[in-house]
C-alpha cells in the first residue's frame, strides 16, 4: 500500500521498526581538482521512507546535485554510508534510477525512442518483453505509440523528458532520483510533467527524491522538504508538507498552508544564501 494520506495531514510517522528505503549516514563530499579542494557537502544524514516523496532545496551551488549523485552511486562520497532498503551500497544499485535535467544529453540521439527506453533492460529481457514494457511505459508517460520509432531530436523538450522518465522506470526501480528534471521546459509543460510524476509515484508506489530550485514545485510535489545550507551543504531544515492529496495545480496552491510553507522555505533559503555570500 502506498503511504499517501487521504486527509489533510502528512503520511503517518514511520514506526521505529520501519527500515528506510534510502538511508544516508554522515555523508560528506570533497572534490579534489588541479584548482584545489572543494568541500561540497559538510555532513548529511537522511532517511527516506518507503513511498515518500522528498524534495531537496537550497541556495544555488550549495551541493544538491552532488548529494543526488552520491545517492545514485555515480560518485563516491568522501565519508559516509548509504543503504537502500537496508542494504549498504557503494556503486549504482539496480533498484535506483536517476532522471537528469538535461534530457538532450541523457538520451542517445542515434537511438529511437523505443531503443532509448529499453537501454536499462536490453541484457535482461527478450525482444518481445522489451517491446511490451516500452509501449506500456510510453502510454504511462502520455506519449502516443507512434513516438516509439522516432528519434529524440524529433520530439519537443517536454516529450523528451517523458522519454527519460520512461527509461528511468523501465527497470522497475524502487527509488527514483530526479535532478531538476523540469528546469529546461516551459512553465505550462512543467505543470503537466509535475502531475505526471505524481501519477507515476502514486500508481507505481515509488519512493522519489527530487532536487529543485523551484520552491513552489517542492511544496506542490512533496511529503517532506529537506533544506540545505549554503556551500558546503548541511541540512538546515526538514519540513513536512501538510497539504491533502491528490494535489491539484490550482486548489493545492490556494491552500493557505501552501503559502505559509513557501514563505518559510523562502526565508530559510535566502538566509542560507546570505550566510554563503558573507562567508565567501
Ligand atoms: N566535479 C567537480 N569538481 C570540483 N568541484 C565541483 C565538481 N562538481 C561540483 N563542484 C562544486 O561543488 C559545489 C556544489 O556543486 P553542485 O553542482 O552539487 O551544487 P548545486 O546545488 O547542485 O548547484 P545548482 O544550484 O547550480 O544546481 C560547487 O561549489 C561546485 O562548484
Amino acid at each position: 500500500m502506498h503511504s499517501q494520506p487521504t486527509t489533510d495531514t502528512k503520511v503517518a510517522e514511520p514506526t521505529t521498526e520501519t527500515v528506510p528505503m534510502l538511508r544516508v549516514d554522515g555523508l560528506s563530499k570533497q572534490y579534489r581538482s588541479k584548482h584545489g579542494k572543494v568541500q561540497a557537502i559538510e555532513q548529511i544524514d537522511l532517511a527516506v521512507h518507503p513511498g515518500e516523496f522528498v524534495s531537496i532545496v537550497g541556495p544555488s551551488g550549495c551541493g544538491k546535485t552532488t548529494l543526488l549523485n552520491c545517492l545514485s552511486g555515480l560518485i563516491q562520497p568522501t565519508t559516509g554510508e548509504l543503504a537502500l532498503d537496508g542494504r549498504a551500497y557503494s556503486s549504482p544499485p539496480e533498484e535506483l534510477s536517476i532522471v537528469f535535467q538535461d534530457y538532450s544529453r541523457s538520451l542517445f540521439p542515434w537511438m529511437s525512442v523505443e531503443q532509448n527506453i529499453a537501454v536499462p533492460i536490453r541484457d535482461s529481457s527478450s525482444k518481445a518483453e522489451r517491446r511490451e514494457s516500452v509501449y506500456r511505459l510510453l502510454a504511462q508517460v502520455g506519449l502516443p505509440e507512434k513516438t516509439g520509432p522516432m528519434y529524440p531530436w524529433q520530439l519537443s523538450g517536454g516529450m523528451q523528458q517523458r522519454v527519460a522518465i520512461a527509461r528511468a522506470l523501465v527497470s522497475r526501480p524502487k527509488v527514483l532520483l530526479m535532478d531538476e528534471p523540469f528546469a529546461s521546459v516551459d512553465a505550462q509543460t512543467r505543470n503537466v510533467l509535475e502531475d505526471l510524476v505524481l501519477n507515476v509515484w502514486q500508481e507505481w508506489n515509488k519512493t522519489i527524491i527530487f532536487v529543485t530550485h523551484d520552491i513552489d514545485e517542492a511544496v506542490y510535489l512533496s511529503d517532506r522538504i529537506v533544506v540545505l545550507s549554503g556551500s558546503p551543504a548541511s541540512t538546515i531544515a526538514d519540513l513536512e508538507v501538510p497539504i491533502s492529496r491528490p494535489r491539484d495545480q490550482l486548489l493545492s496552491k490556494q491552500d493557505p498552508r501552501f503559502g505559509e510553507i513557501r514563505a518559510e522555505l523562502y526565508e530559510l533559503i535566502m538566509g542560507a544564501h546570505k550566510v554563503d555570500r558573507e562567508a565567501s
